[in-house]
């Protein structure tokens, strides 16, 4: 079973026992719920940002432990000081030590897209990314097939929020092209078994359409890279652990940004 399946198995648990505790219709009354999403494509466009989505990452499956230290408010604040066009974090308590609580906090503490970090196999999952403050939803083609991104995409819409897909490999970018999804990101990182390659990004760039935003995500920690990415055409550069490894992630971000 690869690291993948050990997720995925877990995660039908969770919704399952998530289900159980709270109705989508308790969900649906939240304020949060009620709120009008920030654009991810208004937000990657405004020039006065840098592109960066900077993640709020408290461990990793292929890293264990990178901070226990920090606090979502002050990181995340950070974050949105640097400059950065939106804010990730990580959800999934067992694999990232993540919750919806800490979505919550970054919702507080920001006035820019927030992105709901999740392995999301389900539509129940979409309605609590809403009520808990999320503008952006992760999608990843390597645990969907092809009428499961359609139909998940289509209800993110529907609720307003803005659909970020994941792919790591050609096949799965041509599953993926649907008009309900904003931005396609490219990982870096092979979530199976954690080899982190720039090429992927750099070979798939021009076989994403223009109309996509175009998003690398993973194993980026030079500036120089942001802008070798950006020169092959990403406007959105996801990174995590760099900044979340260092004992201020709040600073660290400031001084990488000053290098751009
Ligand atoms: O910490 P990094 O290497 O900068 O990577 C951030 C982000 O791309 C990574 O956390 C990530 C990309 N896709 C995911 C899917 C699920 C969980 C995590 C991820």
């Amino acid at each position: 079973m690869t690291i993948l399946d050990k997720i995925i198995t877990k995660k039908r648990l969770e919704v399952e026992q998530a289900k159980a505790l709270v109705a989508v219709a308790d969900l649906e009354s939240t304020p949060l719920f009620e709120r009008a999403c920030f654009s991810l494509s208004d937000s990657v466009r405004n020039q006065g940002k840098n592109g960066i989505i900077a993640e709020f990452k408290r461990a990793s499956p292929s890293k264990g432990i990178i901070n226990n230290h920090s606090s979502v408010a002050e990181v995340v604040t950070g974050y949105q000081e640097a400059g950065v066009s939106a804010v990730s974090v990580l959800t999934d308590p067992d694999f990232f030590k993540g919750s919806l609580a800490d979505l919550v906090a970054a919702r507080e503490a920001l006035q820019i897209p927030l992105l709901r970090k999740e392995f999301i196999i389900d539509e129940y999952q979409i309605v609590e990314a809403k009520a808990h403050g999320a503008d952006i939803i992760l999608l990843i083609a390597a645990v969907l097939d092809p009428a499961e991104v359609k139909a998940l995409s289509e209800f993110a819409k529907s609720l307003g929020l803005n659909v970020l897909l994941e792919v790591h490999n050609q096949e799965e970018l041509g599953c993926s092209m649907v008009d309900s999804v904003d931005a396609i990101g490219v990982n870096n990182r092979n979530l199976n078994d954690f080899k982190v390659s720039l090429d992927h990004s750099l070979e798939l760039v021009d076989l994403i359409p223009s109309r996509f935003i175009k998003v690398s995500e993973s194993g980026i920690s030079d500036p120089n890279t942001i802008r070798q990415l950006r020169n092959a055409g990403f406007q959105g550069f996801l990174i995590g652990e760099n900044f979340m490894k260092t004992t201020a992630p709040s600073k660290a971000i400031k001084e990488f940004v000053s290098q751009l």
